[in-house]
């Protein structure tokens, strides 16, 4: 683990653990860097909190929920996805077990979008999120073919 990367910890909230057809996703509003973008809730790490401790913690601030962790969309990292220079976050799946979500804090919209819709490719997305979006949708097993459009072209080898 690097001790330089802030942790950060997000969530893939899904309509069922089992077979995952919507995604709720949040808009932020603020800092004014990512303010109008979407991406998983979530937040960053307190000193010795666990991951999953610091998970329940921010969805129950941020959207007034309680959740049930399913599996862990593993990035290339052992801290996860590598998000800036400075931090990177593990993400799961979640499933709501109580409350309705608002945007109590740092979102000013959450929206359930389908996995396989153009409207969930089309979101604009902090940047850094695109593979784990990708990855959540291989998770799931869902084809998304307008999010393969988004993606820049590869560089020819
Ligand atoms: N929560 C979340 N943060 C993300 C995502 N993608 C991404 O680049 N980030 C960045 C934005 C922030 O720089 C950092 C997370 O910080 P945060 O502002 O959500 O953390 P926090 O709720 O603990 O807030 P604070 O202590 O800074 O007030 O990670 C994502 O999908 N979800």
């Amino acid at each position: 683990m690097n001790p330089e990367l802030k942790q950060v910890v997000g969530a893939a909230i899904v309509d069922d653990l089992r077979s995952p057809r919507s995604l709720l996703a949040a808009r932020r509003s603020a800092p004014e860097q990512y303010a109008g973008m979407w991406e998983f809730p979530g937040g960053k790490v307190e000193p010795g909190e666990t991951c999953e401790a610091a998970l329940h913690r921010e969805l129950a601030e941020e959207l007034g929920v309680e959740v049930a962790l399913g599996a862990e969309i593993t990035g290339p990292l052992a801290q996860g996805w590598p998000l800036n220079q400075s931090a990177a976050m593990r993400v799961w799946l979640v499933q709501l077990t109580a409350g309705e979500p608002q945007p109590l804090e740092d979102h000013d919209e959450l929206r359930w979008v389908r996995l396989d819709s153009l409207e969930l490719a089309e979101l604009p997305w902090i940047p850094a999120d695109l593979p784990i979006v990708s990855a959540m949708l291989q998770a799931a097993g869902v084809q998304n073919p307008a999010l393969q459009l988004q993606r820049p072209p590869r560089e020819p080898s």
